[in-house]
Protein backbone atom coordinates (compact mmCIF):
# COMPACT_ATOMS: atom_id res chain seq x y z
CA UNK A 1 0.00 0.00 0.00
CA UNK A 2 1.36 3.05 -0.56
CA UNK A 3 2.50 5.62 2.05
CA UNK A 4 2.00 9.13 2.00
CA UNK A 5 4.43 10.93 4.84
CA UNK A 6 3.14 14.62 5.59
CA UNK A 7 5.66 16.29 7.90
CA UNK A 8 4.03 19.72 9.84
CA UNK A 9 0.60 19.21 11.39
CA UNK A 10 -0.37 22.61 11.24
CA UNK A 11 -2.80 24.56 8.85
CA UNK A 12 -1.33 22.90 5.29
CA UNK A 13 -0.49 20.12 6.46
CA UNK A 14 -4.11 18.94 8.36
CA UNK A 15 -5.33 20.73 4.92
CA UNK A 16 -3.15 18.47 3.08
CA UNK A 17 -3.99 15.07 4.35
CA UNK A 18 -8.07 15.53 4.41
CA UNK A 19 -7.74 16.45 1.13
CA UNK A 20 -5.82 13.42 0.38
CA UNK A 21 -8.87 11.02 1.57
CA UNK A 22 -11.18 13.63 0.17
CA UNK A 23 -9.73 12.31 -3.16
CA UNK A 24 -10.32 8.58 -2.31
CA UNK A 25 -6.26 7.77 -1.73
CA UNK A 26 -6.64 4.67 -0.40
CA UNK A 27 -2.99 4.24 1.10
CA UNK A 28 -1.85 5.20 4.29
CA UNK A 29 -1.28 8.45 5.57
CA UNK A 30 0.81 9.46 8.67
CA UNK A 31 0.35 13.42 9.23
CA UNK A 32 3.29 14.17 11.83
CA UNK A 33 3.78 17.08 14.32
CA UNK A 34 6.17 18.68 16.52
CA UNK A 35 3.94 20.12 18.43
CA UNK A 36 1.77 18.35 21.01
CA UNK A 37 -1.75 19.22 20.46
CA UNK A 38 -3.76 18.57 16.93
CA UNK A 39 -3.93 20.65 14.13
CA UNK A 40 -5.12 24.14 15.04
CA UNK A 41 -5.61 27.76 13.65
CA UNK A 42 -3.60 30.50 14.74
CA UNK A 43 -5.27 33.79 13.87
CA UNK A 44 -7.34 33.22 16.71
CA UNK A 45 -3.93 33.70 18.21
CA UNK A 46 -3.29 36.92 18.55
CA UNK A 47 -6.84 38.10 18.30
CA UNK A 48 -10.26 36.51 20.28
CA UNK A 49 -8.16 33.67 21.59
CA UNK A 50 -5.66 36.07 23.54
CA UNK A 51 -8.77 39.08 24.19
CA UNK A 52 -10.20 35.62 26.09
CA UNK A 53 -13.17 35.28 23.59
CA UNK A 54 -12.55 32.00 22.11
CA UNK A 55 -12.29 28.90 23.71
CA UNK A 56 -9.37 26.37 23.54
CA UNK A 57 -11.45 23.94 21.21
CA UNK A 58 -12.57 26.63 18.93
CA UNK A 59 -9.09 26.61 17.88
CA UNK A 60 -8.89 23.47 16.63
CA UNK A 61 -9.37 22.46 12.59
CA UNK A 62 -10.95 19.18 13.20
CA UNK A 63 -12.22 16.93 16.36
CA UNK A 64 -9.44 14.58 16.98
CA UNK A 65 -11.80 11.97 16.34
CA UNK A 66 -11.72 13.03 12.45
CA UNK A 67 -8.12 11.61 12.18
CA UNK A 68 -8.93 8.47 13.03
CA UNK A 69 -11.75 7.97 11.37
CA UNK A 70 -10.19 8.91 7.90
CA UNK A 71 -7.47 6.66 8.68
CA UNK A 72 -4.88 8.90 8.69
CA UNK A 73 -1.92 8.19 11.70
CA UNK A 74 -1.66 11.04 13.76
CA UNK A 75 1.82 11.55 15.40
CA UNK A 76 1.56 14.86 17.74
CA UNK A 77 4.93 15.93 19.83
CA UNK A 78 7.33 14.23 17.64
CA UNK A 79 9.75 15.96 15.03
CA UNK A 80 11.22 14.43 12.24
CA UNK A 81 14.59 14.97 12.32
CA UNK A 82 16.26 13.92 8.87
CA UNK A 83 15.09 12.89 5.19
CA UNK A 84 16.82 10.03 3.20
CA UNK A 85 15.02 11.31 -0.62
CA UNK A 86 17.47 8.31 -2.25
CA UNK A 87 16.47 5.58 0.47
CA UNK A 88 13.16 7.33 0.70
CA UNK A 89 12.89 7.49 4.61
CA UNK A 90 12.28 10.06 7.03
CA UNK A 91 13.65 9.84 10.55
CA UNK A 92 12.20 10.56 13.84
CA UNK A 93 15.22 10.04 16.63
CA UNK A 94 16.21 6.04 16.65
CA UNK A 95 12.65 5.39 14.05
CA UNK A 96 13.38 5.09 10.40
CA UNK A 97 9.60 5.60 8.59
CA UNK A 98 9.28 4.55 4.61
CA UNK A 99 7.29 7.33 2.54
CA UNK A 100 6.27 6.62 -1.37
CA UNK A 101 5.39 10.22 -1.42
CA UNK A 102 6.79 13.35 1.11
CA UNK A 103 4.79 16.07 1.73
CA UNK A 104 7.02 19.58 3.87
CA UNK A 105 4.43 21.29 5.81
CA UNK A 106 6.44 22.91 8.44
CA UNK A 107 5.81 26.30 8.13
CA UNK A 108 7.86 29.27 9.59
CA UNK A 109 8.86 29.56 13.54
CA UNK A 110 8.87 33.53 14.88
CA UNK A 111 11.99 35.61 14.75
CA UNK A 112 13.42 35.72 18.10
CA UNK A 113 15.34 39.29 19.39
CA UNK A 114 18.87 38.35 19.41
CA UNK A 115 20.03 36.98 22.98
CA UNK A 116 22.92 40.13 22.60
CA UNK A 117 19.84 42.49 22.96
CA UNK A 118 18.40 40.60 25.62
CA UNK A 119 15.98 38.91 23.68
CA UNK A 120 16.57 35.69 26.16
CA UNK A 121 15.61 37.18 29.09
CA UNK A 122 12.05 36.12 30.63
CA UNK A 123 8.92 38.01 29.79
CA UNK A 124 10.34 38.49 26.35
CA UNK A 125 7.89 36.60 24.23
CA UNK A 126 6.96 35.74 20.81
CA UNK A 127 3.57 34.75 19.28
CA UNK A 128 3.32 31.57 16.76
CA UNK A 129 2.14 28.52 18.68
CA UNK A 130 -0.25 27.79 21.19
CA UNK A 131 2.08 27.45 23.67
CA UNK A 132 3.53 30.70 23.31
CA UNK A 133 0.32 32.33 23.86
CA UNK A 134 -0.49 30.47 26.66
CA UNK A 135 2.91 31.82 28.09
CA UNK A 136 2.07 35.14 27.43
CA UNK A 137 -1.24 35.46 28.67
CA UNK A 138 -0.81 35.68 32.10
CA UNK A 139 1.12 38.99 31.49
CA UNK A 140 -1.96 41.05 30.41
CA UNK A 141 -2.97 42.84 33.34
CA UNK A 142 -4.86 45.72 33.56
CA UNK A 143 -2.13 48.37 33.87
CA UNK A 144 0.96 46.34 32.94
CA UNK A 145 3.55 47.94 30.72
CA UNK A 146 3.89 46.34 27.46
CA UNK A 147 6.65 47.09 24.90
CA UNK A 148 5.98 45.63 21.46
CA UNK A 149 8.98 45.10 19.09
CA UNK A 150 7.48 45.17 14.73
CA UNK A 151 4.80 46.92 13.87
CA UNK A 152 3.42 44.14 11.59
CA UNK A 153 0.08 42.31 11.73
CA UNK A 154 1.37 40.09 14.87
CA UNK A 155 2.39 43.79 16.29
CA UNK A 156 -0.19 45.80 15.58
CA UNK A 157 -3.10 42.95 16.68
CA UNK A 158 -1.49 42.23 20.05
CA UNK A 159 -1.31 45.69 20.54
CA UNK A 160 -5.40 46.02 19.98
CA UNK A 161 -5.88 43.39 22.67
CA UNK A 162 -3.37 44.85 24.74
CA UNK A 163 -4.96 48.05 25.07
CA UNK A 164 -8.41 47.18 24.90
CA UNK A 165 -7.14 45.15 28.05
CA UNK A 166 -6.08 48.37 29.78
CA UNK A 167 -2.23 48.05 29.82
CA UNK A 168 -0.04 51.01 28.34
CA UNK A 169 1.55 49.72 25.56
CA UNK A 170 4.33 51.28 24.09
CA UNK A 171 5.17 49.98 20.32
CA UNK A 172 8.46 50.46 17.79
CA UNK A 173 8.64 50.06 14.35
CA UNK A 174 12.19 50.10 12.61
CA UNK A 175 11.00 50.89 9.41
CA UNK A 176 9.86 54.18 8.87
CA UNK A 177 6.02 53.34 8.98
CA UNK A 178 4.49 50.47 10.27
CA UNK A 179 2.65 47.59 8.32
CA UNK A 180 5.44 48.22 5.02
CA UNK A 181 5.69 44.93 4.28
CA UNK A 182 1.92 44.60 3.48
CA UNK A 183 0.18 47.64 3.00
CA UNK A 184 1.00 51.10 1.17
CA UNK A 185 1.68 54.34 3.51
CA UNK A 186 -1.91 55.71 3.27
CA UNK A 187 -3.17 52.43 4.82
CA UNK A 188 -0.20 52.44 7.32
CA UNK A 189 -1.04 56.20 8.28
CA UNK A 190 -4.82 54.86 9.40
CA UNK A 191 -3.24 51.97 11.01
CA UNK A 192 -1.19 54.37 12.86
CA UNK A 193 -3.84 57.00 13.62
CA UNK A 194 -6.26 54.42 14.55
CA UNK A 195 -4.00 53.08 17.44
CA UNK A 196 -2.57 56.37 18.59
CA UNK A 197 -6.58 57.02 19.26
CA UNK A 198 -6.57 54.11 21.32
CA UNK A 199 -3.82 55.49 23.58
CA UNK A 200 -0.96 53.41 22.13
CA UNK A 201 2.28 55.01 22.08
CA UNK A 202 3.27 54.11 18.42
CA UNK A 203 6.71 55.18 17.19
CA UNK A 204 8.10 54.76 13.83
CA UNK A 205 11.71 54.92 12.43
CA UNK A 206 12.33 53.37 16.18
CA UNK A 207 14.62 50.42 17.09
CA UNK A 208 15.68 48.80 20.09
CA UNK A 209 19.47 49.05 21.74
CA UNK A 210 18.73 46.38 24.40
CA UNK A 211 16.62 45.23 26.67
CA UNK A 212 17.78 44.78 30.35
CA UNK A 213 16.66 42.96 33.06
CA UNK A 214 17.79 40.63 36.38
CA UNK A 215 15.65 38.32 36.65
CA UNK A 216 13.65 39.24 33.79
CA UNK A 217 12.96 42.08 31.85
CA UNK A 218 12.62 45.32 33.25
CA UNK A 219 14.03 48.23 30.36
CA UNK A 220 14.38 48.85 26.73
CA UNK A 221 16.71 51.10 25.12
CA UNK A 222 15.61 52.80 22.07
CA UNK A 223 17.50 53.99 19.13
CA UNK A 224 15.45 57.25 19.97
CA UNK A 225 17.29 58.01 22.89
CA UNK A 226 14.52 56.75 25.52
CA UNK A 227 14.25 54.09 28.47
CA UNK A 228 11.10 52.38 29.08
CA UNK A 229 10.62 50.48 32.34
CA UNK A 230 8.48 47.65 30.84
CA UNK A 231 6.73 44.48 32.47
CA UNK A 232 6.94 42.52 29.30
CA UNK A 233 7.38 42.19 25.73
CA UNK A 234 6.49 40.70 22.83
CA UNK A 235 8.39 40.63 19.56
CA UNK A 236 6.32 40.87 16.30
CA UNK A 237 9.51 41.10 13.99
CA UNK A 238 8.60 38.56 11.12
CA UNK A 239 9.47 34.00 10.36
CA UNK A 240 11.67 32.55 8.98
CA UNK A 241 10.93 29.87 6.73
CA UNK A 242 11.96 25.77 8.44
CA UNK A 243 13.47 25.22 5.78
CA UNK A 244 16.40 22.97 7.50
CA UNK A 245 15.46 19.57 7.27
CA UNK A 246 15.18 20.32 3.36
CA UNK A 247 18.42 21.61 2.58
CA UNK A 248 20.31 19.21 4.74
CA UNK A 249 18.35 16.74 2.37
CA UNK A 250 19.66 18.58 -0.79
CA UNK A 251 16.56 20.53 -1.57
CA UNK A 252 16.63 23.67 -3.48
CA UNK A 253 16.12 26.33 -1.18
CA UNK A 254 15.79 30.26 -1.66
CA UNK A 255 14.33 31.71 0.86
CA UNK A 256 12.06 28.47 1.42
CA UNK A 257 11.83 25.31 0.04
CA UNK A 258 11.48 26.23 -3.91
CA UNK A 259 8.61 24.91 -5.60
CA UNK A 260 6.86 24.26 -9.06
CA UNK A 261 3.60 25.44 -9.91
CA UNK A 262 2.13 22.01 -8.93
CA UNK A 263 3.80 22.12 -5.16
CA UNK A 264 6.96 19.77 -6.13
CA UNK A 265 10.38 20.39 -4.79
CA UNK A 266 13.64 20.21 -6.40
CA UNK A 267 13.46 16.23 -6.23
CA UNK A 268 10.77 14.27 -7.56
CA UNK A 269 8.35 12.63 -4.70
CA UNK A 270 9.39 15.36 -2.34
CA UNK A 271 6.23 18.21 -2.48
CA UNK A 272 6.05 21.52 0.02
CA UNK A 273 2.88 23.59 0.87
CA UNK A 274 2.61 26.81 3.06
CA UNK A 275 4.55 29.22 4.71
CA UNK A 276 7.79 27.22 4.13
CA UNK A 277 7.19 26.91 0.47
CA UNK A 278 8.24 29.76 -2.02
CA UNK A 279 6.64 29.60 -4.70
CA UNK A 280 6.20 30.95 -8.64
CA UNK A 281 3.88 33.74 -8.78
CA UNK A 282 3.99 36.54 -11.68
CA UNK A 283 7.22 36.21 -13.08
CA UNK A 284 9.10 35.82 -9.38
CA UNK A 285 9.15 33.67 -6.39
CA UNK A 286 7.55 34.25 -2.88
CA UNK A 287 6.31 32.82 0.45
CA UNK A 288 2.29 33.85 1.22
CA UNK A 289 2.04 33.70 4.39
CA UNK A 290 -1.61 33.07 4.93
CA UNK A 291 -4.16 30.78 5.83
CA UNK A 292 -5.96 30.84 2.85
CA UNK A 293 -2.57 29.87 0.75
CA UNK A 294 -1.71 26.80 3.48
CA UNK A 295 -5.09 25.54 2.69
CA UNK A 296 -5.04 25.79 -1.30
CA UNK A 297 -1.81 25.14 -1.53
CA UNK A 298 -1.98 21.87 0.49
CA UNK A 299 -5.29 20.96 -1.20
CA UNK A 300 -3.61 21.55 -4.76
CA UNK A 301 -0.45 19.46 -3.72
CA UNK A 302 -2.69 16.50 -2.53
CA UNK A 303 -4.26 16.47 -6.04
CA UNK A 304 -1.11 16.38 -7.79
CA UNK A 305 0.57 13.53 -5.64
CA UNK A 306 -2.47 11.53 -6.61
CA UNK A 307 -1.22 12.60 -10.31
CA UNK A 308 -3.79 15.49 -11.21
CA UNK A 309 -1.26 17.24 -13.07
CA UNK A 310 -2.56 20.96 -12.10
CA UNK A 311 -0.76 24.28 -11.62
CA UNK A 312 -1.75 25.93 -8.66
CA UNK A 313 -2.85 29.76 -9.30
CA UNK A 314 -2.55 31.67 -5.90
CA UNK A 315 -5.51 34.26 -5.13
CA UNK A 316 -4.35 35.86 -2.42
CA UNK A 317 -6.45 37.31 0.33
CA UNK A 318 -5.64 38.21 4.21
CA UNK A 319 -7.60 39.88 6.86
CA UNK A 320 -6.53 41.24 10.04
CA UNK A 321 -8.71 42.56 13.22
CA UNK A 322 -8.05 45.33 15.68
CA UNK A 323 -10.09 47.26 17.79
CA UNK A 324 -13.46 47.14 16.04
CA UNK A 325 -11.86 47.26 12.69
CA UNK A 326 -12.12 44.71 9.93
CA UNK A 327 -9.07 45.28 7.74
CA UNK A 328 -9.27 42.97 4.43
CA UNK A 329 -6.98 42.48 1.93
CA UNK A 330 -7.63 41.06 -2.07
CA UNK A 331 -4.65 40.69 -4.28
CA UNK A 332 -1.05 41.70 -4.12
CA UNK A 333 0.11 45.19 -4.32
CA UNK A 334 3.58 44.37 -5.66
CA UNK A 335 4.98 46.90 -8.17
CA UNK A 336 1.80 49.17 -7.36
CA UNK A 337 2.61 53.03 -8.54
CA UNK A 338 -0.68 54.73 -7.13
CA UNK A 339 -3.32 54.32 -4.81
CA UNK A 340 -6.97 55.15 -5.05
CA UNK A 341 -8.90 56.19 -2.06
CA UNK A 342 -12.38 55.47 -1.74
CA UNK A 343 -14.81 56.44 0.96
CA UNK A 344 -17.12 53.65 2.29
CA UNK A 345 -20.97 54.21 2.45
CA UNK A 346 -20.70 53.53 6.73
CA UNK A 347 -18.72 56.31 8.95
CA UNK A 348 -15.15 55.38 8.94
CA UNK A 349 -15.30 52.60 5.97
CA UNK A 350 -12.74 53.10 3.26
CA UNK A 351 -10.87 51.39 0.56
CA UNK A 352 -7.79 51.72 -1.03
CA UNK A 353 -7.15 50.34 -4.34
CA UNK A 354 -3.85 49.55 -5.63
CA UNK A 355 -2.73 50.37 -9.44
CA UNK A 356 0.67 49.42 -11.59
CA UNK A 357 -0.75 51.77 -14.60
CA UNK A 358 -4.49 50.91 -15.42
CA UNK A 359 -4.22 47.60 -14.13
CA UNK A 360 -5.89 46.81 -10.93
CA UNK A 361 -3.73 44.90 -8.25
CA UNK A 362 -5.17 44.89 -4.83
CA UNK A 363 -7.83 46.08 -2.32
CA UNK A 364 -7.33 47.12 1.28
CA UNK A 365 -10.74 47.79 2.31
CA UNK A 366 -11.20 48.92 6.57
CA UNK A 367 -14.55 47.74 7.44
CA UNK A 368 -16.06 48.10 4.07
CA UNK A 369 -17.12 44.16 3.08
CA UNK A 370 -18.22 45.44 -0.33
CA UNK A 371 -15.16 47.16 -1.73
CA UNK A 372 -13.25 43.47 -0.33
CA UNK A 373 -15.88 41.18 -2.13
CA UNK A 374 -16.28 43.64 -5.31
CA UNK A 375 -12.21 44.32 -5.45
CA UNK A 376 -11.14 40.49 -4.99
CA UNK A 377 -13.81 39.49 -8.18
CA UNK A 378 -12.54 42.38 -9.87
CA UNK A 379 -8.48 40.96 -9.49
CA UNK A 380 -9.60 37.19 -9.77
CA UNK A 381 -10.90 38.02 -13.20
CA UNK A 382 -8.03 40.26 -14.39
CA UNK A 383 -10.79 43.30 -15.15
CA UNK A 384 -9.75 46.80 -13.83
CA UNK A 385 -12.25 49.84 -13.21
CA UNK A 386 -11.22 53.30 -14.33
CA UNK A 387 -9.45 55.09 -11.13
CA UNK A 388 -11.71 58.26 -11.30
CA UNK A 389 -14.64 55.45 -11.53
CA UNK A 390 -13.79 54.17 -8.23
CA UNK A 391 -12.28 57.58 -6.53
CA UNK A 392 -15.86 58.95 -6.57
CA UNK A 393 -18.18 57.85 -3.19
CA UNK A 394 -21.43 57.64 -5.41
CA UNK A 395 -20.40 55.50 -8.29
CA UNK A 396 -21.90 52.16 -8.03
CA UNK A 397 -19.14 49.23 -7.16
CA UNK A 398 -21.64 45.86 -8.16
CA UNK A 399 -21.59 47.87 -12.07
CA UNK A 400 -17.80 47.15 -12.18
CA UNK A 401 -18.93 43.90 -12.17
CA UNK A 402 -19.77 41.75 -15.48
C1 LIG B 1 -0.73 34.76 15.75
C2 LIG B 1 -0.94 34.56 14.28
C3 LIG B 1 -2.02 35.14 13.67
C4 LIG B 1 -2.23 34.95 12.30
N1 LIG B 1 -3.32 35.54 11.72
C5 LIG B 1 -3.57 35.32 10.42
C6 LIG B 1 -4.73 35.87 9.80
O1 LIG B 1 -5.51 36.60 10.42
N2 LIG B 1 -4.95 35.59 8.49
C7 LIG B 1 -4.11 34.80 7.78
O2 LIG B 1 -4.36 34.55 6.59
N3 LIG B 1 -2.98 34.29 8.33
C8 LIG B 1 -2.71 34.53 9.63
N4 LIG B 1 -1.58 33.99 10.21
C9 LIG B 1 -0.66 33.20 9.38
C10 LIG B 1 -1.15 31.75 9.25
O3 LIG B 1 -1.50 31.22 10.51
C11 LIG B 1 -0.06 30.93 8.59
O4 LIG B 1 0.14 31.46 7.29
C12 LIG B 1 -0.43 29.46 8.51
O5 LIG B 1 -0.55 28.90 9.79
C13 LIG B 1 0.59 28.68 7.71
O6 LIG B 1 0.30 27.32 7.76
P1 LIG B 1 1.46 26.23 7.64
O7 LIG B 1 0.79 24.90 7.77
O8 LIG B 1 2.29 26.51 6.46
O9 LIG B 1 2.38 26.46 8.91
P2 LIG B 1 2.03 26.24 10.43
O10 LIG B 1 0.59 26.46 10.70
O11 LIG B 1 3.02 27.05 11.19
O12 LIG B 1 2.33 24.69 10.70
C14 LIG B 1 3.60 24.12 10.60
C15 LIG B 1 3.72 23.03 11.63
O13 LIG B 1 4.81 22.18 11.30
C16 LIG B 1 5.45 21.78 12.49
N5 LIG B 1 6.82 21.32 12.16
C17 LIG B 1 7.84 22.07 11.69
N6 LIG B 1 8.92 21.30 11.48
C18 LIG B 1 8.58 20.04 11.82
C19 LIG B 1 9.27 18.81 11.84
N7 LIG B 1 10.54 18.72 11.44
N8 LIG B 1 8.63 17.69 12.28
C20 LIG B 1 7.33 17.77 12.68
N9 LIG B 1 6.62 18.92 12.69
C21 LIG B 1 7.23 20.04 12.25
C22 LIG B 1 5.41 23.03 13.34
O14 LIG B 1 5.61 22.72 14.70
C23 LIG B 1 3.99 23.54 13.04
O15 LIG B 1 3.07 23.00 13.95
C24 LIG B 1 -1.34 34.16 11.56
C25 LIG B 1 -0.23 33.59 12.19
C26 LIG B 1 -0.03 33.78 13.53
C27 LIG B 1 1.15 33.14 14.21
N1 LIG C 1 -3.91 39.07 9.99
C1 LIG C 1 -2.93 38.36 9.46
O1 LIG C 1 -2.90 38.01 8.28
C2 LIG C 1 -1.84 37.96 10.37
C3 LIG C 1 -1.91 38.23 11.73
C4 LIG C 1 -0.85 37.89 12.54
C5 LIG C 1 0.23 37.26 11.97
N2 LIG C 1 0.26 36.99 10.66
C6 LIG C 1 1.43 36.36 10.05
O2 LIG C 1 2.36 36.03 11.06
C7 LIG C 1 3.67 36.20 10.57
C8 LIG C 1 4.49 37.08 11.47
O3 LIG C 1 3.91 38.39 11.54
P1 LIG C 1 4.80 39.63 11.94
O4 LIG C 1 3.92 40.79 12.15
O5 LIG C 1 5.75 39.21 13.01
O6 LIG C 1 5.72 39.81 10.64
P2 LIG C 1 5.82 40.98 9.55
O7 LIG C 1 6.96 40.59 8.69
O8 LIG C 1 4.52 41.22 8.89
O9 LIG C 1 6.14 42.30 10.37
C9 LIG C 1 7.31 42.45 11.13
C10 LIG C 1 7.56 43.93 11.36
O10 LIG C 1 8.59 44.07 12.32
C11 LIG C 1 9.48 45.08 11.89
N3 LIG C 1 10.77 44.78 12.52
C12 LIG C 1 11.63 43.77 12.21
N4 LIG C 1 12.67 43.78 13.04
C13 LIG C 1 12.48 44.82 13.90
C14 LIG C 1 13.22 45.33 15.02
N5 LIG C 1 14.36 44.78 15.43
N6 LIG C 1 12.73 46.41 15.67
C15 LIG C 1 11.54 46.98 15.28
N7 LIG C 1 10.81 46.53 14.23
C16 LIG C 1 11.27 45.46 13.57
C17 LIG C 1 9.47 44.98 10.39
O11 LIG C 1 9.88 46.18 9.78
C18 LIG C 1 8.00 44.67 10.13
O12 LIG C 1 7.22 45.83 9.98
C19 LIG C 1 3.52 36.75 9.18
O13 LIG C 1 3.54 35.64 8.32
C20 LIG C 1 2.15 37.34 9.18
O14 LIG C 1 1.60 37.39 7.89
C21 LIG C 1 -0.75 37.34 9.84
Amino acid sequence: MAHIVITGAGQAGAALAARLRALEFPGDITLIGAEPVPPYQRPPLSKKYLLGELPLERLFLRPEEFYAENAIALRLGQRVDGIDPTAKTVTLGEEVLSYDQLALTTGAPARRLPAALGGDLPGVHVVRSLADVDTMAPEFRKGARVLIVGGGYIGLEAAAVAASKGLHVTLIEAADRILQRVAAPETSAWFAALHRGHGVDLRESTALVRLTGDDRVRHADLTDGTTLEVDFVIAGIGIAPATDLAETAGLACDGGIVVDEFGQTSLPGIWAAGDCAAQPCRGTRLRLESVQNAIDQAEAVAANMLGADKPYRPQPWFWSDQYDVKLQIAGLNRGYDHVIMRPGARDGSLSHWYFQGETLLAVDAMNDPRAYMIGKRLIENEISPKPESLADPDSDLRALLP
